[in-house]
């Protein structure tokens, strides 16, 4: 499956409801289209709107205004399930029903956050290969892909039958992006994946986003580091000009 991602004319703004309702103005007019194979990176200032733009992308924050389109191309050998059928499909998540967004996110869309959330008492080995399963993968296939991925991200063997609660904020990390990344989602969305990492490992997770944007997923990412920002961005795309202060 390929995608595109499309923002138009999208403004959002917080209500504060326990201080008289007051409005803070976020982003205004955030208009970007994402292709396959491209890596948009979000830059600008702390407070700018960067993560609240992720955020409703994914759905977890709703849109005041404007559209976020997602049009999937699927072909029949691609179906997993009997529900899906072959062909484009355009969806507006800014209006999606709920249900349309959780499908969404099972097919289309990955997110990888910054922090690591598990369930307790689950070995980290399982806690990747179940993030594929999720997608549609056969378990097999999906342990594979998660030995592979945590032998890449330089996560030691005898941590993989291991819960990840104890892990260093390092490792938890490269075990969240290793879980992000096991599936085929056509549209990946990355918030700061490498703040914890050494530079090895930012290296390593370097190497991952080329992979995928050689296999024409479309990520939209923000990363603080300089080096990898520029490494992997085919598009800079500075919030502040989507400043909604003024308006
Ligand atoms: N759930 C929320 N409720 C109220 N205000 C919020 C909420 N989420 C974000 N904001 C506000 O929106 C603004 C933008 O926040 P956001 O996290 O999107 O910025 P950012 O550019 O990602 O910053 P950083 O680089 O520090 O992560 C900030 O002023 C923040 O306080």
């Amino acid at each position: 499956m390929s995608a595109i991602l499309t923002l138009d004319n999208v403004a959002k703004s917080f209500v504060m409801h326990l201080q008289d309702g007051l409005t803070i103005p976020v982003v205004n007019g955030v208009s970007l289209t994402v292709k396959p194979g491209e890596c948009i990176v979000l830059g600008g200032p702390s407070g700018a709107g960067k993560s609240s733009i992720l955020k409703m992308i994914y759905g977890n924050y709703r849109v005041d205004s404007g559209a976020i389109r997602v049009v999937a191309q699927t072909t029949v050998a691609q179906t997993t399930f009997a529900s899906e059928t072959a062909g484009a499909e355009t969806v507006d998540i800014a209006t999606a029903a709920p249900r349309r967004v959780l499908a969404l996110r099972r097919r289309t869309i990955g997110y990888v956050s910054q922090f690591l959330r598990v369930i307790p008492r689950v070995p980290a080995l399982a806690v990747v290969a179940e993030a594929a399963i999720a997608f549609g993968i056969e378990r097999a296939e999906a342990e594979a892909r998660a030995r592979t991925l945590l032998t890449r991200l330089n996560v030691p063997e005898r941590l993989w039958s291991l819960p990840p609660a104890t892990f260093s904020g390092g490792e938890q990390q490269r075990v969240n992006i290793a879980r992000g990344f096991i599936a085929d989602h056509p549209i990946l969305l990355l918030d700061e994946p490498t703040a914890s990492l050494d530079a090895r490992n930012r290296a390593a997770v370097v190497e991952l986003i080329d992979t995928k944007k050689a296999d024409g997923t479309a990520i939209v990412g923000i990363f603080h580091d300089d080096d990898v920002r520029e490494r992997v961005a085919t598009r800079i795309v500075d919030v502040t000009t989507f400043a909604a202060r003024a308006a």
